[in-house]
């Protein structure tokens, strides 16, 4: 024997209220979307039919109960049986069961959606020339159907619901609430829509261009728009539009950075109706310099309509918008530049995670993005044009330790250490095989710096034993070239595989011996050190190469030591700190002992 499911309403009231609708005030939402399919029904047949939506507030209905009414298609009494009482139901999907696009409605549940705010849902009904039928449901799940007498009769074909409101929601059907929540929803539907009798409907769409607009009064507009609503004076402002999804709309770019991990929300209507605030995925996710607001007729909302349904339309319509929006930036490009390198300078980051993997905004950036360089900001495509090639470091700090140097030995080299920098240049030789692209690492600047002749570099021989005895305990090695700026006594380089080890080599003396092997596994058989390279052309270091007292010599070590990792904002261990109290307190009291004494 088979039988039919029961379903529990409240129980199904419940579960939509608490998990699907965000508040009880998306009553007034399925409302008016109901109201606007039952139009859009009748303007299948004939186009040029006058829509009409009429809501008497608690305020005016006296008893504090709400009404929609609308000259819709209507149900006959049949339909009414079938689709006001079978949850789940819709008139609004074809045959195959698929959402009729022409519809804003497709899931059978959007009327529950009054039993949050009311226990009864009174419907009065009329299809065609047949008579008006009364629909009486309630929210422990009974429901009553009638004819409606003579006097009942409606004069026109359409619809009028009425909600009476449960105690605790009469504030949800008042005449500011339901002005407030149908316009808010409502008020770019393109017929009228009045609440007791004032009309919300009739100002311009932000996506509409009225022919009689000037293109600047409609700038002015927009601007004022996105002020109002997204609470900024946009950058500026792109039409955006894509056919397959029947959009269209306008992105405003955002005056200020913002922040890439948060998902930009834009505003989505459907049909005209406001569907969802802040609908994320609509466009690329590296498109997060601008907020949109759109109108689409094909996309499809979830059942919570609170954001897109994720399928191929929207996946096209993502790629399609993001082309418009590379194209605005391709066109400043060529015709603004000065525009485009203000808008780079406030939004680079997203313009660059394009370039990524997008040679046209690789172009871009390379033209006009100035990077930080040794010799000033330089875009990629003035330095290339300068030094005939990318010289770079991939590190922030290498750039801050070696730039002074490299720039003294006429070295010009490019800080690649932000986000993105060193994937580029990657591109760029890439695309460009001619292109020569070579990484500064520290242990390249030596090569650089010039050795010194036979006869001083056979006269540093105790110099460099004490200096040896002096560092070693530090794990640093000692070298003496000559260099510029000669105003520059030492320079302390580390690069990154000599970085990598001294850490393993710290940590391993810190941690248990099961730790202690497997750190062992990662340490180099060479054991790299970081080195002290002194500066022979620089008086002072000349000076402390004669001292000749080992005693003063190794503080003036220990000194030169901690100024050079601190000119390389290099972090100073425990063991190096000590050292810079030592030679600081010890050369303190050379000087003193020496004023004395004179
Ligand atoms: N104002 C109206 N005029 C004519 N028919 C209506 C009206 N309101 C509701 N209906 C009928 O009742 C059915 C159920 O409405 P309901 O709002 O529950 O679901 P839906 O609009 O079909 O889908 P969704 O759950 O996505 O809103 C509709 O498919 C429609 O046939």
């Amino acid at each position: 024997m088979s039988e039919s499911f029961r379903v529990d309403l409240r129980g199904i009231v419940d579960l939509l209220s608490h998990h699907l609708y965000t508040s009880p005030q998306v009553y007034s939402r399925e409302l008016l979307q109901n109201a606007v399919d039952a139009i859009t029904a009748v303007q299948l047949d004939r186009p040029e039919y006058q829509g009409r939506i009429s809501i008497t507030s608690g305020d005016l209905t006296g008893d504090g109960s709400l009404e929609i009414r609308d000259n819709g298609i209507g149900l006959g009494e049949r339909q009414v049986h079938e689709l006001l009482a079978t949850i789940g139901r819709s008139s609004k999907r074809d045959e195959l069961g698929f959402a009729r696009h022409e519809f804003i409605g497709q899931f059978g549940i959007g009327l529950l959606s009054c039993f949050m705010v009311s226990d009864e849902i009174r419907v009065s009904t009329r299809r065609g020339d047949e008579p008006t039928v009364l629909w009486h449901g309630r929210s422990d799940g009974s429901y009553a159907v009638e004819l409606a007498a003579a006097d009942r009769q409606r004069a026109e074909p359409g619809t009028t619901v009425t909600l009476r409101p449960r105690p605790g929601t009469e504030h949800l059907l008042t005449r500011a609430a339901i002005t407030r929540l149908a316009g808010h929803y409502g008020s770019q539907l393109p017929f009228p829509v009045t609440v007791d009798g004032t009309e919300l409907t009739g100002g311009t769409a932000p996506w509409a261009r009225p022919e009689q607009e000037s293109a600047a009064t409609r700038r002015v507009r927009l601007e004022r728009y996105c002020e109002e609503v997204f609470g900024f004076t946009p950058f500026d402002v792109i039409d955006i539009a894509s056919a397959e999804a029947g959009l269209n709309g306008v992105a405003f770019v955002l005056p200020m950075p913002a922040n890439p991990a948060v998902p930009a929300a834009h505003r989505v209507y459907l049909k005209q109706m406001l569907l969802a605030e802040g609908a994320e995925r609509l466009l690329p996710d590296w498109a997060f310099f601008v907020r949109c607001v759109v109108d689409t007729t094909e996309l499809r909302p979830t059942a919570s309509r609170e954001a897109l349904y994720e399928d191929s339309l929207l996946a096209a319509t993502r790629d399609a918008l993001g082309d418009r929006l590379r194209g605005w930036l391709l066109r400043l490009g060529t015709g603004d530049p000065a525009r485009l390198r203000s808008f780079l300078r406030v939004h680079h980051l997203g313009v660059k995670a394009i370039a990524v993997h997008d040679d046209e905004m690789l172009r871009l950036v390379e033209e006009f993005w100035p990077m930080e360089t040794n010799v000033g900001p330089l875009t990629l495509a003035e330095f290339r044009a300068r030094y005939g090639l990318l010289r770079f470091t991939p590190q922030l700090d290498e750039f801050r330790q070696l730039a002074p140097v490299a720039a003294a030995q006429g070295l010009a080299v490019l800080n690649a250490g932000y986000v993105y920098d060193s994937e580029l240049i990657d591109r760029v030789a890439t695309l460009d095989r001619e292109l020569v692209v070579e990484p500064l690492r520290a242990a390249d600047l030596t090569t650089h710096l010039e050795r010194l002749d036979v006869a001083d570099e056979g006269s540093l021989g105790p110099f460099l034993a004490t200096a040896d005895r002096v560092l070693g305990r530090l794990g640093c090695d000692v070298l003496v070239r000559s260099f510029e700026p000669s105003g520059l006594p030492a320079l302390y380089l580390l690069d990154e595989d000599t970085a990598f080890q001294v850490d393993v080599r710290s940590t391993r003396e810190q941690v248990d011996e099961t730790w202690a092997a497997i750190l062992g596994s990662f340490q180099s058989a060479t054991d790299p050190r970081p080195r002290l390279i002194l500066n022979h052309r620089n008086p002072l270091v000349r000076q402390v190469l004669t001292l000749g007292e080992p005693e003063l010599t190794g503080m003036c070590l220990e000194g030169l030591y901690v100024q050079a990792l601190l000119l390389g904002h290099h972090p100073l261990r425990p063991a190096d700190t000590a050292v810079l109290n030592q030679s600081f307190l010890g050369l303190i009291g050379r000087a003193v002992a020496a004023g004395g004494a004179a």
